[in-house]
């Protein structure tokens, strides 16, 4: 696992691997300078008491020392350049992986989480690669250069600076565990405090009708409570750790001070090399400390690259088959047929449709009427495939839809869902959604046909008025009627409504849906609404309950049949007589 998790790291960097092995070329030389630089200090010691060549020694270690901290600022440079186009890509692949994925993975999967995953995730990693490349490669030379230097000066002391080196890396064993869970603990409390940020500032006006801000702020409160909580405790046990690292390194230099200070008095050292392995033996300190922090920003790297390969890992279950077939949307049609179709939804015990079979022909306006929760959009949701529906069940122009190239069927259906969902942008700009290019007389015409020019033209800045988050600035039914224009510019051949004129008074909808049955000769129009006397205009009815078609027929027909269109059509009459 480990070592997978190891390899999905290197595949990160691979496509930077040059600015990583500049980056690591030029950890090389600043190291080399780094080791150099002491031997210059301990020649400075023991030639000064006889020549006078101190100042040439100190211009010469001022010039070192210059040169190493520009080439130190490169590797910076380089290798948290790497993280930062790690972190880069990977943004880009979640956002492009997310966009693949079928609408249930966002019901399963709240977008508190993920937009979590794709933010501190994504910057855990981004130190991962940048912080941990630099601090280990960075401890590697510096051991690696370092210590052949120290053993050059004097065996004995070098052994004795570095024997407790050992215990910390032990220490560190023995904490490492403790930080990942609570590394992990810590990230699940900021998924969850993000989720419940997003949802409530999604439901305000919830929120403030049933008066729940008491609620909801102690909701708030307990969350922000276990974050904290869980911050506190690997703050502790970081804490705990970094001292313990820090003391082993202070008792490595009490060594070399105690026995140095010997051998000085015996003759065995200069006072040039004692000078130069304390220098060397301090350079060894940071490192080590630094080998802490690292093993903490991979561990907490680790828990993330799980967190972001866990997205990668799920496969959109809705895709085009190896052997799908084009369908260009000139050559549709708009002939719909469902064959027994069946579908249920995953954990569900019930189907939601339950061998429904029907035959719409092109250009028919078919209203889909019937009880709640019949399954009415459920079979809106399965013909755009946005549902996982089984092959052989529902065709367009005699094509299993599921053999169907997935961007050739969706750009044959427009769909208005229930609820119309509008982007944070100009009236215009939602309008022409589907077709950027749209120029303002297609976006003006479109929005005469759905009746929300008019009104479009009187807001502030008519086409161009940003409509606010989600639309909020609209009303209801002009979100609606936006929701419709926008469909009906892409000039798909099916048209499927999803109870999209609900918010729109029963006059205006059977306006609108007259006037689509005339203007849009040939599409395909399913309309599946609660209104009924619009949905009594349409050419055919076709009427649900408990997942299937229970009645199919014209108004009148179903009129003069006892059934359940008669009933709903009797409460219509009441409604519409009492108000
Ligand atoms: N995502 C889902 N997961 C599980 N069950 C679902 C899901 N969506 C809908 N259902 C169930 O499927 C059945 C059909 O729902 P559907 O929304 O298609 O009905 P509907 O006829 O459009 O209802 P309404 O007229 O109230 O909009 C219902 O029993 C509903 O509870």
């Amino acid at each position: 696992m480990a070592q997978s998790r190891l390899r999905t790291l290197l595949s990160y960097i691979r496509p930077h691997r040059k600015k990583m092995f500049m980056g690591i070329g030029a950890l090389l030389v600043v190291n080399l300078l780094s080791a150099y630089i002491p031997l210059l200090i301990r020649d400075s010691v023991d030639d000064s008491f006889e020549t006078n060549r101190f100042w040439l020694y100190v211009v010469g270690i001022v010039i070192l020392a210059s040169i190493m901290w520009g080439i130190r600022m490169l590797s910076r440079v380089w290798i948290f350049g790497v993280g930062r186009e790690v972190e880069y890509d990977l943004k880009q692949r979640i956002f492009e992986h997310l966009l693949r994925l079928e609408p249930s993975y966002f019901s399963v999967n709240t977008s508190g989480d993920l937009i979590n995953r794709a933010t501190s995730d994504v910057d855990n990693i981004r130190r991962l690669v940048g912080f941990s490349v630099l601090s280990l490669v960075n401890t590697v030379f510096a051991y690696g250069i370092t210590l052949p230097f120290m053993l050059s000066v004097d065996v004995r002391l070098t052994l004795l600076a570095i024997a407790p080196y050992p215990f910390i890396l032990v220490a560190v064993q023995l904490f490492s565990k403790n930080l990942r869970d609570q590394q992990q603990q810590v990230q699940e409390n900021l998924s969850d405090l993000s989720q419940l940020i997003q949802e409530d500032m999604s439901g305000m006006s919830l929120i403030k009708i049933y008066s729940q801000e008491e609620n909801e702020r102690e909701v708030f409160g307990e969350k922000n409570q276990n974050l904290l909580r869980a911050n506190l405790k690997l703050a502790r046990t970081r804490n705990l750790l970094f001292p313990i690292i820090e003391a082993l390194a202070a008792v490595s230099l009490l060594l070399l001070l105690g026995f140095g200070s010997r051998g000085i008095g015996a003759g065995i050292i200069s006072n040039g090399d004692f000078v130069a392995l304390i220098i060397y033996a301090q350079r060894l300190v940071f490192p080590i400390a630094l080998l802490g922090f690292t093993i903490t920003a991979y561990q907490r790297g680790e828990v993330s690259v799980d967190r972001v390969e866990a997205i990668f890992q799920t496969e959109p279950n809705i895709q085009d088959s190896p052997d799908a077939i084009s369908l260009p949307v000139e050559e549709v049609k708009g002939h719909l047929e469902a064959k027994n179709l069946t579908y249920t939804y995953p954990g569900s015990q019930e189907p939601a449709l339950a061998g429904i079979n029907f035959s719409i022909e092109p250009g028919k306006l078919v209203a889909v009427v019937g009880s709640i929760g019949a399954g009415k959009s459920t079979l809106a949701h399965v013909i755009p495939r946005l549902l996982d529906v089984e092959e052989g069940q529902v065709f367009l122009d005699g094509n299993d839809i599921t053999k169907l190239k997935l961007a050739d069927l969706r750009r044959a259906i427009a769909y208005v869902p229930q609820d119309s969902f509008l982007f944070s942008t100009t009236v215009g700009n939602n309008i022409a959604y589907g077709d950027p290019f749209a120029d303002s007389l297609l976006i003006e015409s479109t929005a005469k046909e759905s009746q929300i020019h008019p009104e479009i033209v009187n807001f502030p800045q008519s086409y161009n008025t940003i409509v606010g988050e989600r639309g909020i600035t609209l009303s209801g039914g002009q979100r609606q009627r936006t929701s419709l224009a926008r469909a009906l510019l892409i000039d798909a051949p099916v048209l499927i409504l999803d109870d999209a004129l609900s918010s729109v008074d029963n006059r205006t909808a059977t306006d609108i849906l007259s006037n689509l049955s005339a203007g849009v000769k040939g599409k395909t129009v399913i309309f599946i609404t609660h209104q009924l006397s619009a949905a009594s205009k349409a050419d055919q009815l076709l009427v649900m309950d408990q997942g299937k078609i229970v009645q199919t027929g014209t108004h009148e027909e179903l009129l003069q049949q006892n059934g359940l269109y008669q009933s709903l059509w009797q409460q219509h009459q009441l409604e519409t007589a009492i108000n």
